[in-house]
């Protein structure tokens, strides 16, 4: 299988120090890639990076059809989409409203209820943001991101919110979405990842 996004010979400095040197990473449909390394290590650096928040001191990223030809940063949702560390649901929509602007954007929408019962949510469908737990938000982002129906989905430590059920609910969601197709890259450093990754890639080792 070919890559759907390719990060070349990238380096990134951030106040001088160099965080990323020369890392190349391909994302290829259906693959589940866990990044992990210690605190500080670029992890989040390289995920901006990937998906056109943060550019690159040097190096490129490429993305290949069927991604739109277009710089990363300008990939609609249903091609690339991101969960960041904040979360970042918009707070004027409810839980189930928040996928479903995502899913506006899907070319095959995934099924709505069924992502908010996988996570957990269904309960809290028709509450805003700000009256569910953080953890519940996250899972609120994962939905949302999933909801798109992306060919490629950034997740920056997805898990960092959950109890131990929870995260297994959070990695098994992302699996399932790798297992449909996409090319999901997961930023964390929970040990459960590895048991749903199909390759590990250490950053800053
Ligand atoms: N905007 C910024 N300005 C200056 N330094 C930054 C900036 N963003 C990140 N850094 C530094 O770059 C390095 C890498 O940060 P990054 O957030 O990518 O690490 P990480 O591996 O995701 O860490 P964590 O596991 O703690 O989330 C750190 O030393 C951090 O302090």
């Amino acid at each position: 299988m070919s890559a759907l996004l390719s990060l070349s010979d990238v380096s990134r400095s951030h106040g001088g120090m160099p965080v990323l040197r020369h890392t190349s990473l391909d994302l290829t449909a259906g693959e589940l890639v866990a990044l992990t390394g210690p605190s500080g290590s670029g992890k989040s650096t390289l995920l901006m990076i990937a998906g056109g928040w943060d550019t690159p001191d040097s190096g490129t990223v490429t993305a290949h059809p069927p991604m739109p030809e277009v710089p990363v940063s300008e990939q609609p949702w249903h091609a690339l989409a991101f969960v960041p560390q904040s979360i970042a649901l918009f707070e004027e929509l409810t839980v189930a409203d928040n996928l479903a602007f995502a899913a506006r954007t899907a070319t095959e929408p995934p099924d709505q209820s069924k992502l908010l019962e996988t996570l957990d949510l269904a309960k809290l469908a028709d509450r805003l943001p700000s009256e569910v737990s953080r953890g519940e938000q996250q899972r609120g982002a994962v939905a949302r991101a999933l909801a798109s129906g992306p060919l490629v989905l950034l997740a920056d430590e997805p898990t960092s919110h959950q109890d131990r059920a929870h995260a297994e609910m959070v990695l098994t969601a992302l699996r399932q979405a790798a297992d449909r197709g996409t090319a999901v890259l997961v930023a964390s450093h929970d040990p459960l990842l590895a048991e749903h990754a199909d390759r590990v890639v250490a950053v800053g080792e």
